[in-house]
């Protein structure tokens, strides 16, 4: 029963469902029929454009803004003679005994660090890094430009470009490969979620996978972090504690890394070592660490927000020094074994290790701002904050019997020291050059 009800419209009247109301097939209706298929035609075209024009919108930022490690994946440009030339003369060894490292992440702090010790001792070194804009990706032109005074190349572009890497190991018989190329920072992993899983998963596979097709396979020494230990309270962080409780994605990343390691290891052979870093500062660092824009905006005058823990907990890191990181990479790469698979038949159990690499002396952040205060004459403007939940942990502190003992890796640099010289450096990078810290 259907009964107009006083005012309702007489699109009231038309039942939901289809087929049970019939029209009157008058001309009338005929023509509005026509038209109505026009409108309906009119309607998906209007849709389907609408579709592409925002996928093409939303897809043309993210390709550039969201994920800058693609970008250098679209616009590198590698190959032909002279870039052959220069990616042998680089790679070459100089010294007896000298091996051929392939550094990743070269254009990175620690990266251009070890590049530069690597070829001061005769071994020849051949970087690679996609000069993405994580933070000013100026200054890791500098570091680029301080490698290529020592020698060393750093070619442009991406791990996750298998065809980029297959050339080089193509071109290079590469007896390690120090694998620093990484998305770093504990916090970004809040705000870019994606270039932790580009870069330290995907690129960790891809570069893995181009190492065990590698003829001969090189060695592997990478970058892990003391970010690992997470929530682990047993101090100080030793290599069989736990660490299953990451509490960023970038630890959760890193743990992953080690897990990857091993299945590389196990079937294919690699000699694997992971170095677990523990919060590495000094010359030519990056700008996203505290420590570093504490020093800019200490000297801006602007504030310094310091975490604490839960009832005014100190929150405090195992600060280490570069040199003595350098020295404990060096060590890696020199007591690395090498790999068994060589070929595509594993001949037996490769090398898998960890190593801490700290300081062993955890200084308060509080303590860490009173340095910086002294050295730069300028007093902070503290301002203390509750530690956001956002991926930091309140305290690390390495024990480094292991590195000690395997690799001769003894830390000598304490924090004073350390960051007397890193601003030293700063002063002199930003007040003699021109350059603005934009970190
Ligand atoms: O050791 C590691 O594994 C990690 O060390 C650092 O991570 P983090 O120790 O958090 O270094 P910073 O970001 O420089 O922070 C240093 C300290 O300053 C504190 N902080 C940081 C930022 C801030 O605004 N205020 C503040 O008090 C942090 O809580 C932390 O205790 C690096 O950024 C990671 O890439 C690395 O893997």
């Amino acid at each position: 029963m259907s009964q107009l009800k006083p005012n309702s419209s007489h699109l009231d009247n038309i039942p939901s469902t289809p087929g049970k109301f019939k029209m009157d097939k008058s001309p009338y209706v005929k023509g509005l029929r026509w038209h109505s298929a026009l409108a309906k035609l009119s309607f998906w075209c209007f849709l389907f454009i609408g579709i592409v024009l925002i996928f093409f919108l939303r897809s043309a930022p993210s390709l550039s803004q969201s994920d800058p490690t693609r970008r250098s994946l679209r616009t590198a440009i590698w190959g032909g003679p002279n870039w052959e030339k220069r990616v042998r003369s680089s790679a070459r060894v100089r010294s007896r005994n000298g091996i051929s490292v392939f550094v990743t992440g070269a254009a990175g702090f620690v990266g251009t660090h070890v590049s530069a010790a690597l070829k001061r001792r005769g071994d020849g070194v051949l970087g690679l890094d996609n000069f993405n804009d994580y933070y000013d990706p100026s200054l890791k032109r500098s570091r680029q430009a301080l490698l290529e005074r020592t020698g060393v190349f750093v070619v442009e572009g991406d791990i996750n470009d298998s065809a980029l890497l297959t050339k080089l190991f193509d071109v290079v018989a590469f007896t390690h490969v120090m694998h620093l190329a990484a998305q770093a920072g504990v916090r970004y992993a809040m705000q870019n979620p994606s270039s932790y899983v580009h870069s330290n998963i995907a690129g960790l596979v891809n570069l893995l996978e181009v190492c065990k097709s590698a003829n001969p396979q090189p060695s592997i020494v990478w970058a892990s972090s003391s970010s690992v230990y997470g929530l682990n309270s047993k101090v100080p962080f030793s290599e069989r504690d736990r660490t299953d409780q990451p509490a960023s994605l970038y630890a959760a990343t890193k743990k992953a890394g080690e897990e990857i390691a091993h299945t590389y290891n196990h079937i294919h052979g690699l000699s694997i070592t992971g170095l677990r870093f523990f919060t590495v500062y000094g010359p030519w660092g990056r700008p996203d660490m505290a420590y570093f824009f504490f020093t800019k905006d200490i000297l801006k005058g602007k504030s310094i927000p310091i975490f604490e823990g839960p009832n005014h907990g100190t929150v405090a890191r195992d600060f280490t020094y570069i040199d003595d990181i350098v020295k404990g990479c060096l060590g890696s790469l020199d007591t690395a074994e090498k790999s068994t698979g060589s070929g595509g038949k594993k001949k037996g159990p490769a090398q898998l290790r960890v190593f801490n690499l700290g300081n062993t002396s955890p200084v308060p952040v509080t303590e860490l701002v009173s340095i910086l205060e002294r050295l730069l004459k300028v007093k902070a403007n503290r301002v203390m904050l509750k530690m956001p939940r956002n991926g930091d942990v309140q305290f690390t502190h390495a024990n480094i019997t292991l590195a000690q003992r395997e690799l001769g890796y003894k830390p000598t640099t304490d924090l004073q020291t350390g960051l007397k010289k890193f601003v030293r450096w700063y002063l002199s990078y930003y007040s003699n050059s021109g350059k603005k810290s934009s970190g």
